[in-house]
């Protein structure tokens, strides 16, 4: 009752009018603080919904009021959700609600603003990753640097079934990641025309931990 890797495309782009909705209010830089996080905790529900399809299912026996019965529950390990710091945890509320379960796990980066590479400053993850479906969250994918050298760190660490959950990417960030990592789907809930060149995604909502805890 599982799906396959090669059951996943690549990319799968999330056009619920809901998801478009919401995501239209974050652009708009008029959107406070606090409505920007609440914004993307919701529309994180829902990137979570389309990320986790296909999760390994199996039956197991239950009783209904009227009678016995053989219900499909989650199967297997808890999967594993790991928050790229900072911004990752801006989706990573919303998800775990959802899956309330779930393990967590941290890979701490910023990207220099002047060579747009990631810099490492934490690592933290669970257990047996190699067991588990884990799926790594960060709202912004531009230059594609900061996911690639997270999921290399998760690949380091064992994890071999990889997903990337984020809310907006640029076409750039899509390609390097399909290159350095083509068996890792991404779910997100925009594809953008480009970067500018501070390698921002464009038009973009701005940087987008800056936006969801009031920093600048
Ligand atoms: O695809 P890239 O070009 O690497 O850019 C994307 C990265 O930039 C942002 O993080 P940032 O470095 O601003 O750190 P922050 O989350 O602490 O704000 C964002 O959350 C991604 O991690
Ligand atoms: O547009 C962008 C690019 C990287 N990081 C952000 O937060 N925003
Ligand atoms: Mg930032």
């Amino acid at each position: 009752m599982s799906e396959t890797l090669h059951d996943v495309p690549h990319l799968t782009v999330v056009d619920h009018p809901l998801v478009q909705h919401k995501l239209s209010l974050m652009r708009d830089k008029e959107t406070s603080t606090g409505s920007f996080r609440r914004l993307l905790r919701e529309i994180s529900q829902l990137l979570a919904y389309e990320i986790t399809r296909g999760m390994p299912m199996t039956l197991e026996q239950i009783e209904t009021p009227l009678m016995e019965m053989d219900a499909p529950v989650l199967d297997g390990k808890k999967l594993a959700l790991i928050s790229i710091l900072r911004a990752g945890n801006g989706l990573l509320d919303g998800v775990l609600e959802l899956i309330p379960s779930a393990r967590v796990g941290f890979v701490g980066l910023y990207r220099d603003e002047k060579t747009l590479e990631p810099v490492q400053y934490y690592f933290k993850v669970p257990e047996a990753l190699e067991d588990r479906l884990v799926i790594a969250v960060d709202p912004m994918l531009a230059t594609g640097n900061s996911s690639v050298a997270a999921i290399d760190l998760l690949k380091e660490a064992g994890a071999t079934n990889i997903r990337f959950l984020c809310l907006l990417a640029a076409p750039e960030g899509i390609e390097r990641m399909k290159k350095a990592h083509p068996d890792v789907p991404i779910v997100t809930a925009a594809v953008d025309s480009g970067l500018t060149d501070k390698g921002y995604i464009y038009p973009g909502l701005g940087d987008a931990g800056d936006r969801m805890f009031g920093t600048k």
